[in-house]
């Protein structure tokens, strides 16, 4: 087995009165693809967010590469090496492929001046260039383009690139394949994939259980603001994830549906 990278242990989260985490666990190991699965509402968001630091968490704790951390913030998430891809909103559509690549970490010359640095543009394109032969997503990008001229799934794989290039241990994606077609949908799985093997540790939501079958290594699956169920995808089935998920014997459904 290999190593813990992040722990969670009877996190909780409350909006008001709602429970959106009521105690929830979980361990993520290095060089895995773990898919969180669950009903609307069930508290997924509310999970990745709570390890982003989006939404700080009430009570629980938390550790990253065995050591209890404090996430309150998005950048204590980035400082410990969790970096959160959330559905469109993670790229800059006006800047150019490679400003993305690199967001608020361009490298500059005289970075004695702080904020006020001027970008080094020739070295942020060498490296934006390299990153993206790299990441095999290199053949037909420009690094001066801008990124809104990318598809869906190639703006999904910039941004993973950037977690990537950032040593990220942890790279959360919210619905990577949210609204992409078919064949981008198989170049975001496969880059998935690719990152895995890169040593990454990979925690994605998905609504699509196919997806899950094809790129997880892993299934949690939460209902109700809790972890009820964690598989390993060769030891389950379509059947039972839904089942899992609904809190009920899908295959017992199918058989009333058919008798009626
Ligand atoms: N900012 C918020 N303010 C108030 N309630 C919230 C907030 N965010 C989430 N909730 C509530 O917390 C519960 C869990 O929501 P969450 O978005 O985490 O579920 P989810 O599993 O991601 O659902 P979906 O698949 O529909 O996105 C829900 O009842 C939701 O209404």
């Amino acid at each position: 087995m290999t190593a813990e990278v992040l722990r969670l242990e009877r996190v909780r989260k409350s909006f008001g009165s709602v429970n959106a985490l009521r105690s929830a666990s979980l361990t993520l190991r290095e060089g895995e693809v773990v898919a969180l699965l669950g009903d609307n509402g069930a508290g997924k968001s509310t999970l990745i967010k709570a390890i982003s630091g989006v939404h700080p968490v009430d009570g629980g704790d938390i550790y990253v590469r065995g050591e209890k951390a404090s996430i309150r913030s998005a950048r204590d998430a980035i400082d410990l090496g969790i970096e959160t891809i959330h559905q469109d909103t993670s790229l800059a559509p006006d800047l150019s492929i490679a400003r993305n690549l690199f967001l608020g970490r361009e490298p500059v010359k005289l970075p004695f001046l702080g904020v006020f640095a001027p970008l080094d543009f020739p070295e942020l394109r060498r490296a934006a260039s390299a990153l993206l032969r790299r990441v095999g997503i290199s053949k037909k990008l420009d690094a001066d383009a801008p990124v809104d001229t990318l598809s869906g799934g190639e703006r999904q794989s910039i941004a993973i690139s950037r977690a990537m290039q950032f040593a990220a241990k942890v790279i959360i994606l919210d619905e990577p394949t949210n609204n992409l077609g078919v064949e981008e949908t198989h170049g975001v799985l496969r880059f998935v994939k690719e990152v895995r093997d890169a040593g990454h540790t990979v925690l994605f939501i998905t609504h699509n259980i196919h997806h899950v079958f094809q790129v997880a290594d892993r299934i949690v699956i939460m209902r109700r603001g809790e972890i009820v169920a964690e598989r390993a995808v060769e030891d389950t089935d379509l059947l039972t994830v839904e089942s899992l998920i609904m809190g009920v014997d899908v295959s017992t459904l199918v058989k009333e549906a058919k008798a009626r």
